[in-house]
């Protein structure tokens, strides 16, 4: 069995008849880290309660490790590591004490010391909980987390607090985790972690999965944008006909966006080069995950549907060759 985790329309009602997450569906693969992204309220830690077992699916099935978390919590737990957003754990007992009284539910632990090391709390293992700072706390829970040497690893936001050095620290732990054989299901608000760190990734956005696959993939389904400046005589009305891209105005600077940017790129180029314009503050480049998540952020501002893509930037343009 290649899958860890298997999310099949999924669907998770709260008292009142709330749906905080909508038939979603997805699977991480062993080995594997798999992102869960989205705005505030999108479901993330909804979806991860169940994956987690901590409650049931109000619709759909989930397996982790083969089993249902939820009915079979004895047999899944132990091979679970979470990282919970808030520890919660008593602020007079040491780091060291801490973890021992945590490695003390566990049937097989690593040693104390050794997960502090991981994650470089080590010398921080006599000092008072309560006595460390908003990152020290995040990278104690860390080291719970992986106290059990799970085989799958749960990560709720687990770089928010960390100065830059401790984030990089702890991509690093997370990769050897990686390296040897855990698979992570990671929830974050920072994109370049989920682009550093993923191999696959799912954006919700509203209760269900706006978009999923790799990052290339999931960036690669967003237009390029080409820009440059209106300046000197060259006026838009004399920009060559550009099928398939969009064009926003504003203020001088010229926006391009487009599915085909080396075609559109090429066109645009050959039409200067003939007309002997020079194309100032040209820049050219692919799509970000950010420009694909604020797209889906934006999309329901604007009423459009996620997953259109463009929707928000379509009604604030024209397209080239009509109208331009
Ligand atoms: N116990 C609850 N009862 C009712 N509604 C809830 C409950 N917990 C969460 N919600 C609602 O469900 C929706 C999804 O919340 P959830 O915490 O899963 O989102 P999230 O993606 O993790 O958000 P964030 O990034 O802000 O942590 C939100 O609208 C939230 O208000």
């Amino acid at each position: 069995m290649s899958e860890a985790i298997e999310v099949d329309r999924l669907s998770r009602r709260y008292a009142g008849g709330f749906e905080a997450v909508r038939e979603i569906s997805f699977s991480v693969r062993r080995g594997e880290l798999f992102a869960l992204l989205g705005t505030n309220g999108a479901g993330k830690t909804s979806t991860m309660e169940v994956i987690e077992g901590l409650a049931g699916p109000s619709d759909g099935q989930v397996r982790v490790l083969g089993h249902d978390p939820y009915r079979e919590r004895d047999v899944v737990r132990p091979r679970m590591g979470i990282m919970l957003q808030e520890g919660g754990f008593p602020g007079d007992l040491t780091v060291r004490e801490t973890a021992r009284m945590w490695a003390g539910t566990l049937t097989s632990a690593r040693p104390v010391d050794e997960a502090l090391t991981m994650v470089d709390l080590e010398r921080r293992a006599d000092v008072a909980v309560k006595q460390l700072s908003g990152g020290e706390r995040r990278r104690l829970d860390l080291a719970l987390a992986v106290l059990s040497r799970p085989d799958v690893l749960f990560l709720d936001e687990p770089t928010t607090g960390l100065d830059p050095e401790s984030r990089h620290n702890t991509w690093q732990m997370v990769r050897g985790l990686l390296d040897s054989g855990t698979t992570v299901l990671l929830t974050t608000h920072y994109l370049d972690e989920a682009e550093e760190l993923a191999d696959r990734l799912a954006i919700m956005h509203e209760g269900r999965i706006a978009r999923t696959g790799t990052v290339a993939e999931v960036v690669a389904a967003q237009p390029a944008t080409i820009s440059f400046d209106l300046v000197g005589d060259l006026r838009r009305d004399q920009l060559p006909e550009l099928p398939g891209s969009m064009l926003i105005e504003s203020g001088e600077r010229i926006t391009l966006h487009t599915d085909t940017l080396q075609l559109t790129l090429t066109r645009l180029l050959s039409w200067a080069e003939e007309a002997g314009v020079e194309l100032s503050g040209l820049s050219a480049r692919p799509a970000s995950l950010e420009q694909v998540f604020m797209t889906i952020a934006g999309a329901s501002g604007a009423g459009a549907s996620v997953g259109s893509g463009v929707g928000v930037l379509q009604e604030a343009s024209t397209r080239t060759g009509a109208g331009v």
